[in-house]
């Protein structure tokens, strides 16, 4: 029998079409208007998105958007994700399995790649959320989307579907090799901080493991590294809205840690496969300015696994390839 003809897909959360006030107000509203991403009923939710949150948020994202926007290659988010899936595709030369990449958020959307792969006969599709940890608001609703889309379909393909990777083996090691490398170029800082992006703390009483797995991830880190318990921290960033997130938060920290006599400090995402928006604009640049403010003397940040080839490999690991 002949192997089927096989794609994968790197699914990620997406970026604006541009860094300008209509651009970013059209992807804050499809991404807002998720019901996994905001749960609050629709006819309440609608009446705060419209009235409060998308006639003021999309401008101040938008000057956040135009710090980190490149000339040439646009959105890191959408530039790095591209790029992974070319390495990735590198590596599998030879083996006939289509790499492509999507965005559950504007473009390329999953249901324009998955008509790609339709036309190209694809029988076997395997679906890769850049999400390393598992959550409702980001993995689950790439399943929905996805779903949205096959719901259409006559005959539908093979599919797989990575709902996490967050204590795989090589993600780990790829991480905590990343750490050492910015360790070699720079002696290390006093504390490593590891930072995820939050999520409302109720999401967890519900059942969203989220934070489990941060918390799981940041330990095999730590231990990988050989870190005790006092070389390291996990905290959450990106708070949105007046709810509790989860905590410990990022910014508190930061500010509170020179006080505590912190005042050197290492920087690494483990939550985000590609750098963006949370990464270069709130961690690299707004939460140096905080730390540096509240007494802080040293400041690195360590960038996330973006199109390296050792990301490329850990990924082919996680898909079992
Ligand atoms: C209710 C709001 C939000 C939840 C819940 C949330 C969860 C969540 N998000 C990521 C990853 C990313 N978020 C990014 C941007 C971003 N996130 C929110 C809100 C929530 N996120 C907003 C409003 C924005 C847009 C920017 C802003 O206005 O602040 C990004 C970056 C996108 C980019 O273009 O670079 C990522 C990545 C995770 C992993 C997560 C839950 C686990
Ligand atoms: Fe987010
Ligand atoms: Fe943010």
């Amino acid at each position: 029998m002949p192997a089927p003809k096989t794609a994968i897909i790197l699914a990620n959360l997406g970026s604006p079409s541009a860094p300008t006030v209509p651009a970013v107000r059209r992807f804050l509203k499809e991404f807002l208007w998720d019901p996994r991403v905001v749960n609050l009923p629709r006819p309440l939710w609608w009446l705060i998105l419209h009235g409060v949150v998308l006639p003021f948020r999309p401008g101040k994202s938008t000057k956040a958007y135009q710090k980190i926007w490149d000339a040439d290659k646009g959105s890191p988010l959408t530039f790095f994700t591209r790029q992974l899936s070319a390495e990735l595709a590198a590596q599998l030369a030879g083996r006939d399995i289509t790499v492509t990449y999507a965005m559950r958020y504007g473009e390329p959307s999953i249901a324009s790649q998955l008509r790609v792969l339709k036309e190209q006969g694809i029988e076997e599709v395997l679906v890769l959320p850049l999400y390393p940890q598992y959550s409702s608001t980001t993995t689950a609703s790439i399943y929905d989307d996805l779903v949205k889309e096959l719901d259409q379909w006559r005959h539908l393909p093979s599919f797989r579907f990575i709902s996490d990777y967050h204590q795989h083996p090589a993600y780990i090691a790829a991480v905590a090799d990343s750490i050492r490398q910015a360790w070699r170029e720079q002696p290390k800082n006093a504390l490593l901080v590891m930072s995820f992006h939050g999520l409302p703390e109720q999401l967890t009483q519900w059942g969203d493991p989220y934070f489990h797995h941060c918390h799981k991830t940041a330990a095999l880190l730590a231990e990988q590294l050989g870190l005790s318990e006092q070389d390291w921290k996990i905290v959450f960033q990106s708070r949105f809205g007046k709810a509790e997130w989860l905590k410990p938060y990022c910014v508190d920290t930061l500010q509170a840690l020179p006080g505590l006599g912190v005042t050197t400090v290492d920087m690494v995402c483990p939550g985000f496969a590609v750098d963006c928006l949370e990464t270069l604009e709130e961690i690299a640049m707004e939460n140096r300015a905080i730390f540096m403010e509240a007494g802080g003397e040293a400041y690195r940040y360590i960038g996330c696994l973006n199109d390296s080839t050792a990301h490329a490999q850990a990924l082919l690991a996680v898909l079992g390839l």
